[in-house]
């Protein structure tokens, strides 16, 4: 599995002040957006393009333009609302793929509640965005879901992963590439990230 650990000075700066403890729910959300509009920067540097001509202010000039797949995007309810509009800032025609998954708090497994998938997703490159990987239960439920569909070209796209998710996800998905803003150091033993940012649903919907 291709696993890119972003580390633009903008990107790490960024991550850096979303582990503040009192951040204010508009600032966790603002801060979200931003970091997910630059791992997608990031996740799309391998898109194609090719060469057309056009008419331009002095004649014919030769541009580039995207080609090839086009994309899904796919938050993972509920957090990863919170990155979707940094991938729509670079990608604004991109279909949406909803899948609702929460972790059983007692478990930690995955339990999935919603899914409505773009119909034709066997023809687009799927990008999956939710903030946090900690066990990797959720990212790999949702990328076993969008396999089934028939989606063979698959990116994920996570604020923090924990060595533990990214193992996990590795060993289900090796097809699959993960870009993430931060590799921390473990998970607790309640299953949340070290150092973390803490219950990233809660932050981005303020519910806590
Ligand atoms: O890698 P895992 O161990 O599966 O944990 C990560 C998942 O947990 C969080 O969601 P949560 O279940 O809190 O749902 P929410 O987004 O509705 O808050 C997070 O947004 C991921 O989806
Ligand atoms: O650290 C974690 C782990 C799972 N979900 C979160 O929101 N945070
Ligand atoms: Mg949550």
């Amino acid at each position: 599995m291709k696993v890119v650990e972003v580390k633009h000075p903008l990107v790490r700066h960024k991550v850096g002040l979303m582990r503040e403890a009192d951040i204010s729910t508009k600032r966790f959300r603002e801060l979200a957006t931003e970091v997910g509009s630059l791992l997608t920067y990031e996740a799309t540097a391998d898109f194609e393009t090719e060469t057309v001509t056009i008419d331009g202010w002095n004649g014919p000039v030769s541009i580039e333009q995207l080609k090839g797949k086009k994309v899904t995007v796919v938050p993972i309810l509920r957090a990863g609302l919170g990155m979707m509009d940094g991938v729509l800032e670079h990608i604004p025609s991109a279909r949406i793929s909803v899948v609702g998954i929460y972790r059983d708090e007692e478990t930690l497994q995955p339990v999935p509640y919603f899914e409505k998938i773009v119909s034709n997703v066997e023809e687009r490159i799927a990008l999956v965005v939710d903030p946090m990987l900690a066990t990797g239960g959720s990212m790999i439920a949702t990328i076993d879901l969008l396999k089934k569909r028939g989606c063979t070209s698959i990116k994920a796209l996570v604020l923090v992963a924990a060595p533990e998710g990214i193992k996990a996800l590795e060993e289900a998905h090796p097809d699959i590439e993960l870009y993430t803003a931060a590799i921390d150091q473990c998970l607790n033993e309640q299953g949340y990230i070290l150092p973390g940012l803490g219950d990233a649903g809660d932050k981005i919907f303020g519910t806590k």
